[in-house]
């Protein structure tokens, strides 16, 4: 059975954090989206929507997500606007992926981000009210995508013990 499983949802909602644990627990390689374009493109994610543009961005993004899809079992790390383009979501359910968002309120988001630069589209002055705004216009897209939501708001391992539960994957690292 295909067991391609990506975790969707905002900026800093734990994609990378989830994704490493259900890795763990399950055995399944673990793939991060954005590691996986900067290592093709030999450059950071920041310095490529600055020096090539956030569509060539864009455009390496939707080559990751169909090589994912290809793969037999993964746990995937989407970028956080990945999802929120209807092209990529079809991608991935017609190869039998299936996808989990990560929900955490506004609030937890804007603390686990607080300081961080490495995120271009918050590296900004009015970066609270870029954050809201994106937060509020993508939520309903990341549900209309997800297969699956849990409450992202608890640790990591709590999460991604859930996760493995609700899609019946494999616990090896439990028996
Ligand atoms: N369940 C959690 N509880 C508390 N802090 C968390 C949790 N998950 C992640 N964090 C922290 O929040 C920050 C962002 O986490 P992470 O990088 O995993 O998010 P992400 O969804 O992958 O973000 P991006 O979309 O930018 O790749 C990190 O500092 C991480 O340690
Ligand atoms: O939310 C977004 O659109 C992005 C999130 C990051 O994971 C990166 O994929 C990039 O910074 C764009
Ligand atoms: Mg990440």
């Amino acid at each position: 059975m295909k067991q391609v499983v990506v975790l969707c949802g905002f900026m800093g909602c734990g994609k990378t954090t989830v994704g490493r644990a259900l890795s763990r627990l399950t055995g399944y390689a673990y793939r991060d989206l954005d590691e996986w374009i900067e290592q093709k493109a030999g450059k950071t994610v920041a310095d490529m929507f600055e020096q090539d543009g956030e569509a060539h961005f864009r455009a390496l993004e939707r080559e990751a997500v169909r090589a994912c899809a290809e793969e037999p079992a993964l746990i995937a790390a989407a970028g956080g606007g990945a999802l929120t383009f209807g092209e990529n979501v079809q991608v991935l359910r017609k190869a039998g992926s299936r996808i989990v968002l990560l929900d955490v309120p506004l609030g937890e988001i804007a603390r686990r981000l607080q300081g961080d630069k490495t995120r271009p589209l918050l590296n900004r002055l009015d970066k609270e009210t870029a954050m809201k705004e994106l937060y509020e216009a993508r939520l309903p897209l990341y549900r209309e995508a997800a297969d699956f939501t849990v409450d992202a708001n608890r640790p990591a391992e709590q999460v991604a013990r859930e996760i493995a539960v609700e899609l019946g994957l494999p616990l090896p690292s439990s028996q």
